[in-house]
């Protein structure tokens, strides 16, 4: 009848007034809550990047509590003798690394001689470090990241966001994943990426570096996320480009946010490859020459492996354009571990995982790993020979080639 029609229409307008004013009450709601950060890591580049964080939420109380709390994989250290702080009644026995981050204000072990500031909070219990934690940022070398997340599992918030740093590529017989994804995926919340030309003892000596992050969450349902992300609610600051720029800008550490994660993703995780070639090379002693080579040869593989694999999010931009890309390439071919691994184990005839433990105090090479992890996704699909720089440096690692056949193994034919 036209009276029940009157009354439908009446009610579907009803219904949609109701939902624009909650759109629009939400749009106007001034933030009354602020976001908790928490750093996932402690290593060289974790313990940078928690000092980062920790400067920027002091400097905005108004979208950050000031506390950051820093996750750290307990072990115990023998504080040195030497050290400024040093006191035998104290110190004479190896301490938990925890208590000696939280009472020293320094992470003697794996960022020594640079103070942190005192609104950062260790903790080795990774689900209380995480439980109440907005904002996430994830910084472990890559082979830890699946336990990470099997020990976080059901543990974060839903609506929370997060940040990986981490370079490398997740590689299992399904396929290829950016660390991003398989955080985000394992976890049920969005995480986007930061990378860039950033020696973590250069970054938190403060000398100028530039970085990248990547921050491009879906707007509905995806395959990774069938019920779409959980929003943020409307009592926190928005999570935004802006937001991140707040949160990881320093005067001495420029950022620019972009929405490309796979190429900002790939460009950390592939130069480490190109790194430990560039490190034969130097090692050789064959110049500087030969190693722009080689650093030309990897890049245009680190973009072809974006183009081929990540076609439809990758823009070969990033690639030459942003920090994460052709600078973090030079940057980790002169002055990265990888490099200087690599080098040392050609100038002592020793393999590069002797070196790594005999320079490193604990500290992880992500470059060795990647490149055996990359071979087994490139030769299950038989295109080795499509990434002859990649390919050989797998093989010098294996022991199945000679560095001194890199010329002849990277031709162009
Ligand atoms: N160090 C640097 O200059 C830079 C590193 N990165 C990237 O950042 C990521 C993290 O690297 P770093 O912080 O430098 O780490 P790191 O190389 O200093 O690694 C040591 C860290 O691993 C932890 N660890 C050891 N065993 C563990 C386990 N079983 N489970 C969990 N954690 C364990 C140690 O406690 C320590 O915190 C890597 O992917 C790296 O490529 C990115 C930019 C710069
Ligand atoms: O990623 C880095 C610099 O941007 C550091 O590289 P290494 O892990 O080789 O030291």
């Amino acid at each position: 009848t036209s009276t029940s029609t009157g009354s439908a229409i009446a009610s579907r307008r009803l219904a949609q007034l109701s939902r624009t004013l909650a759109s629009s009450a939400k749009m106007l709601t001034t933030p009354t809550q602020k976001h908790r950060v928490t750093v996932v890591g402690s290593g060289n580049w974790g313990s940078a990047i928690a000092k980062i964080v920790a400067e920027n939420t002091k400097a905005n109380p108004e979208l950050f509590h000031p506390e950051v709390k820093m996750w750290v994989y307990e072990e115990k250290y023998q504080l040195p003798s030497t050290h400024p702080a040093y006191d035998p009644a104290k110190h004479a026995e190896p301490e938990k690394l925890t208590a000696l981050i939280n009472s020293l204000h320094e992470n003697v072990k794996y960022l020594p001689s640079i103070p942190l500031p005192d609104n950062i909070i260790a903790t080795p219990d990774i689900c209380d470090a995480a439980s109440d934690a907005t904002l996430l940022v994830f910084n472990v070398p890559h082979q830890f990241v699946s336990s990470i997340c099997n020990q976080l599992n059901g543990t974060c918030l839903q609506y929370a966001r997060a940040i990986s740093c981490i370079k490398g590529v997740d590689v299992s017989p399904e396929g290829i994943s950016l660390f991003s994804d398989t955080i985000g995926r394992r976890l049920g919340i969005y995480c986007g990426a930061l990378s860039g030309a950033n020696i973590a003892n250069e970054v938190a000596a403060e000398k100028f570096s530039e970085t990248t992050i990547a921050y491009n969450p879906p707007t509905g349902p995806t395959k990774d996320y069938p019920n779409g992300l959980e929003e943020v609610p409307g009592e926190l600051p928005a999570v935004d480009h802006t937001l991140f720029k707040t949160l990881f800008h320093r005067p001495y550490f420029h950022v620019r946010v972009v929405s490309d994660v796979a190429g900002v993703s790939l460009g950390g995780a592939l130069k480490n490859i190109v790194a430990i070639a560039a490190g034969f090379v130097d090692g050789l002693g064959w110049g500087d020459n030969a190693k722009a080579a080689v650093m030309r040869v990897g890049l245009l593989e680190m973009r072809k492996f974006g183009k081929m694999f990540f076609s439809e999010s990758c823009k070969s931009a990033t690639f030459t354009e942003e920090s994460c890309g052709v600078a973090d390439l030079i940057t980790s071919c002169n002055g990265g571990r990888n490099h200087k691994c690599a080098k040392l184990s050609i100038q002592k005839n020793k393999p590069i995982e002797e070196i790594e433990a005999e320079e490193l105090n604990g500290q992880k090479l992500q470059g060795t790993s990647t490149a055996s992890e990359v071979n087994e996704y490139l030769k299950r699909r038989g295109l080795e020979a499509e990434f002859p720089l990649f390919t050989a440096v797998h093989q010098i690692l294996k022991g199945e080639k000679k560095v001194e056949h890199l010329p002849e193994l990277i031709e162009r034919v």
